[in-house]
C-alpha cells in the first residue's frame, strides 16, 4: 500500500482583513468542539455577539504580525512540510482544520498521488477536544464520505515523548544561551475548564484541583491540563531548572466561563511586580509561531511586563522548522513505515 503523510495545523484567515477574519472565526467558533454548547446557543453567542465585534479587533492584531508571504502560522507550517518532505520518501501534505487549506483538499492531493494509507499528524503536542479531537473527527467523516478506501492512522499526542522533550529543551537552551533569566514561564493556550471534564474518560478523575493532574490516571491520556503540566515538569527536569524559577500558565481566554488557571497575563504582571527583572516565555502548546505567540506574548506580554517594572522579556520561538524537530517528525514517520504502528 502506498503511504503518505498529512500534517494538520489549526489554520489562519486568508488575509488580515476584517471580512476574511470574520469568515475564519465563524468556521472556528461554530465548531462544537471549540464552543461546546447546543447549536442554537452557539449561534447566538458566535453570530449574535462575538462576530459583531471580534473580527475588527482580531484583524488589527493579525495586521501587526502578518508577513509579506502570508500568515506566519501557514508560512511556517509550509516550511516545515517542505523540510519533512526532503527527509522521507513518500508524499507529505499539509492541511488546516479551519480556512482554505482544508483537510479534504489535503487528503485529495495525497489520493491523486496514489496514496492509499495516510499517517495523519495533528501538529499539537497535547491532546485537546478543541484541537486534536476536532481534526480526527473531521478527518474520519471525510474519509467515510469521500475516500472510503483510504486507511488513516493518527499520531497520538506526543507531550511526554522523550525525544520531543529533548528537542524542546534544546531549543529553549539555545534561545536562552548567554541570557541571565530570573524566571521561565511556560504559557499554554487555555481551554474552558468544562472541556477538561468532558474529555475525562473516567468521568470522575479530573477535578481541576491541585492534585488530580499529578495523581496517575488513565484520564490523563486525554487530559490537556495534565499534559501541559507534564511538559513543564519534564523540560524543567531536563534543563535542571530550579524550583520557583519557572512556572506554568494559560493564555488566550475568551468569554466568561472559567478557563484553566493561572492566566498568563496576570502571571506576567505578578512576576514583574514581584521584582522579576528578566523573564522568558516559552509556548509549548504551539509548534508554529502564530497570533497567540507573536502578538499576545511577544507584544502584549512584553508590554505588561515593562509596565510593572520588568526589564528584559524574551519570547522563545516555537519549534517552527527547527532541524531537530524536522528530524524527529521524520523519525516518527519512518518508524510508522517500518513497523506499521505509531507509538510515541
Ligand atoms: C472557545 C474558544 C477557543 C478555544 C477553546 C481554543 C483552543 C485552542 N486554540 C489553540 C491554538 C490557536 N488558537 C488560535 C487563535 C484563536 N483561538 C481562539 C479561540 C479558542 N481557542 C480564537 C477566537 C482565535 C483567533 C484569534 C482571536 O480572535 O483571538 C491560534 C492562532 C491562529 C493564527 O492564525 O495565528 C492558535 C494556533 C489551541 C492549541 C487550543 C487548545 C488547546
Ligand atoms: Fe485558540
Ligand atoms: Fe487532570
Amino acid at each position: 500500500m502506498k503511504k503518505g503523510i498529512l500534517l494538520v495545523n489549526l489554520g489562519s484567515p486568508d488575509s488580515p482583513n476584517p471580512k476574511d477574519v470574520k469568515t475564519y472565526l465563524d468556521e472556528f467558533l461554530m465548531d462544537p468542539r471549540v464552543i461546546d454548547v447546543p447549536f442554537w446557543l452557539r449561534s447566538f453567542i458566535v453570530r449574535g455577539i462575538v462576530l459583531n465585534t471580534r473580527p475588527k479587533a482580531s484583524a488589527a492584531a493579525y495586521q501587526k504580525i502578518w508577513w509579506e508571504e502570508g500568515s506566519p502560522l501557514i508560512v511556517i507550517s509550509e516550511r516545515l512540510q517542505e523540510k519533512v518532505q526532503q527527509q522521507v520518501e513518500m508524499p507529505v501534505g499539509l492541511a488546516m482544520r479551519y480556512g482554505s487549506m482544508t483537510i479534504k483538499k489535503g487528503l485529495q492531493d495525497l489520493v491523486d498521488k496514489g496514496v492509499e494509507e495516510v499517517l495523519l499528524i495533528p501538529l499539537y503536542p497535547q491532546f485537546a477536544m478543541a484541537t486534536t479531537e476536532t481534526i480526527l473527527v473531521l478527518a474520519k467523516d471525510i474519509r467515510k464520505t469521500d475516500f472510503p478506501n483510504l486507511k488513516i492512522t493518527d499520531l497520538p499526542a506526543f507531550y511526554n515523548n522523550p525525544d520531543y522533550i529533548e528537542v524542546l529543551s534544546n531549543s529553549i537552551s539555545r534561545h536562552l544561551k548567554g541570557k541571565n533569566i530570573d524566571h521561565l514561564l511556560f504559557s499554554y493556550h487555555g481551554v474552558p475548564e468544562r472541556h477538561i471534564k468532558k474529555s475525562d474518560i473516567t468521568k470522575s478523575h479530573c477535578k481541576i484541583d491541585g492534585s488530580c493532574c499529578v495523581t496517575a490516571s488513565k484520564a490523563h491520556q486525554f487530559c490537556y491540563r495534565h499534559q501541559c503540566f507534564e511538559v513543564t515538569r519534564l523540560v524543567a527536569e531536563k534543563l535542571q531548572l530550579e524550583e520557583g524559577k519557572y512556572s506554568t500558565s494559560f493564555q488566550s481566554r475568551l468569554g466568561f466561563d472559567p478557563w484553566l488557571q493561572p492566566y498568563t497575563d496576570r502571571t506576567i504582571e505578578r512576576l514583574g511586580t514581584q521584582s522579576v527583572k528578566n523573564m522568558a516565555v516559552v509556548t509549548p502548546a504551539f509548534v508554529s509561531d502564530c497570533l497567540e505567540t507573536l502578538e499576545e506574548i511577544a507584544m502584549e506580554g512584553e508590554e505588561i511586563f515593562h509596565e510593572v517594572g520588568g526589564e528584559n522579556f524574551t519570547t522563545i520561538p516555537c519549534l517552527n522548522d527547527d532541524q531537530e524537530w524536522v528530524d524527529l517528525l521524520a523519525k516518527w514517520i519512518n518508524t510508522w513505515v517500518t513497523t506499521e504502528t505509531v507509538t510515541v
